[in-house]
């Protein structure tokens, strides 16, 4: 008889508990930021190209689906998705799905192909913020129709080609606005000058990722003035990409070490990233963990990031402005400290998957937490917690912070765990796998 406890299909997932220190070497599958830039990268670039070890999931099996639908070949039948730039044109439909980086992302180059292109989502989608890139868009000399509403759906009506050049916006909804224009803009006739105006941008190192890979290309960035982004015209030379594991992925694994005091090392930790997941090194120390990248592994060859938890778990003050798409696991984490926390700058993550901070607070004080929702944050004082319900609100994070959680208190149960998808196959059978509930895969090493 399959245990339908272990059946992550089931809409009220009984989250695996640690009952004992955990101890593992995991390999994480690849970052999403990183392999739907390479894609959109790919798509514009002067000939074809690889991107290695791509992170197979919702959010970028809809790049790679929209990106097809453009015009650009893309073959997604290996680790290794290859692609070949085509001449984009319409009528194309692309399905955003709930991913932001395919809706915001996708429209600036939509802008260059020839004929219509047509966005639209999950329902939960036409509330997230994607107005500011359609204005700019229209600025830069694109027809955009979306009947006003500043959201999905609309249409993109490409005319072969955009003039570019300056243009003023509010990123402070997302940094994705600011990385959708960059990343298209060396095609455009003038390039684009993108400035900034408004309450700070969030989530600067995925600006500084986008650059990062755009120089990679051979596009010229002129990123020297704060809130002010130029990119010169010119081609944006084909690259083959190396994908990293997703460090933001990796916080539901590490925090496991954290609550249960084990050691988990997630596998190529890189010593050099502009992914934001690698602000864990810190939270984690802060919060009594022993962090450490290690050169070889103790079980065997490889490097990786070792984390150890403490005996203690401790709380803390932290501003998660330039990291939010942390806060779910994080505050998961401080849900089960020791002492109070209080986290801070992240009134934009209320625009993520769902309204975050109000999930977070409704679904960790639903189980006995003591959390208060500020305009910009949480705040969380201990407090003893029980089981119960913990609702996902279709957010693949949310889901996450359920797992932590329940790893650390009896009788959680996660609705909807699938929802993990949009960035990691198979994440519950991984972690009941890790956990020593079957069945979950195999994982590289286990102790
Ligand atoms: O550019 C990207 O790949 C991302 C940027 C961030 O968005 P926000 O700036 O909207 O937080 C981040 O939270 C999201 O998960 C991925
Ligand atoms: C905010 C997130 O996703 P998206 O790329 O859809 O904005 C996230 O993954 O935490």
């Amino acid at each position: 008889m399959p245990d339908p406890a272990a059946d992550p299909r089931a809409d009220h997932w009984p989250a695996p508990r640690a009952t004992s220190p955990v101890s593992a070497v995991v390999s994480l599958p690849g970052s999403k930021s990183l392999t739907n830039r390479a894609l959109v990268l790919a798509a514009i670039a002067d000939g074809p190209s690889v991107v290695r070890r791509a992170l197979r999931s919702r959010d970028t099996t809809l790049m790679a689906q929209s990106l097809s639908a453009m015009g650009a070949e893309v073959d997604t039948s290996g680790d290794d998705w290859r692609v070949v730039p085509g001449d984009l044109r319409g009528p194309a439909h692309v399905d955003c799905g709930l991913a932001g980086t395919v809706m915001r992302f996708v429209p600036p180059m939509a802008a260059l192909a020839h004929g219509d292109i047509a966005f639209d989502g999950d329902a939960h989608m036409r509330n997230r913020p994607v107005g500011e890139v359609l204005r700019a868009l229209r600025g830069l000399g694109v027809d955009v129709d979306d009947a006003g509403r500043g959201a999905l759906p609309f249409t993109v009506r490409g005319t072969g080609s955009v003039p570019g050049g300056t243009v003023v916006l509010d990123a402070s909804a997302s940094s994705q606005f600011v990385s959708a224009l960059l990343l298209a803009g060396a095609r455009y006739e003038r390039g684009v000058d993108v400035r900034h105006d408004g309450k700070p941008v969030p989530s600067q190192p995925h600006i500084d990722m986008t650059i990062a890979m755009l120089r990679t290309h051979g596009v010229e960035v002129d990123d020297s003035s704060p809130n002010r982004w130029a990119v010169a015209p010119g081609p944006v030379r084909a690259v083959d990409h190396l994908i990293e594991p997703d460090l933001s992925n990796a916080a539901p694994f590490l925090a496991l070490a954290a609550l249960s005091g084990g050691t988990v090392t997630v596998r190529d930790w890189p010593r050099e990233t502009t992914q934001a997941g690698d602000a864990l090194r810190e939270i984690l120390t802060l919060m009594g963990c022993e962090v450490a990248h290690v050169d070889v592994l103790d079980a065997g060859s490889g490097s990786g990031l070792r984390v150890t938890g403490p005996e203690r778990l401790q709380g803390i003050d932290y501003d998660l402005h330039d990291v939010g798409e942390l806060a779910p696991a994080v505050t998961a984490l401080c849900a089960l400290a020791e002492g109070p926390s209080h986290l801070r700058g992240i009134a934009h993550i209320r625009h993520h998957e769902t309204d975050r901070l109000a999930a977070l607070a409704t679904e960790l004080g639903g189980l006995g937490a003591h959390v208060v929702e500020h305009p910009d944050g949480l705040s969380l004082t201990p407090a003893p917690l029980h089981g119960g319900v913990f609702h996902t609100y279709a957010d693949h994070r949310m889901a996450h912070a359920g797992v932590i959680v329940g790893a650390g208190v009896d009788g959680v149960l996660v609705e909807d765990v699938a929802t993990t998808a949009k960035t990691f196959p198979d994440f519950a059978g991984f972690w009941a796998g890790l956990l020593g509930r079957t069945p979950g895969p195999p994982l590289d090493e286990q102790g």
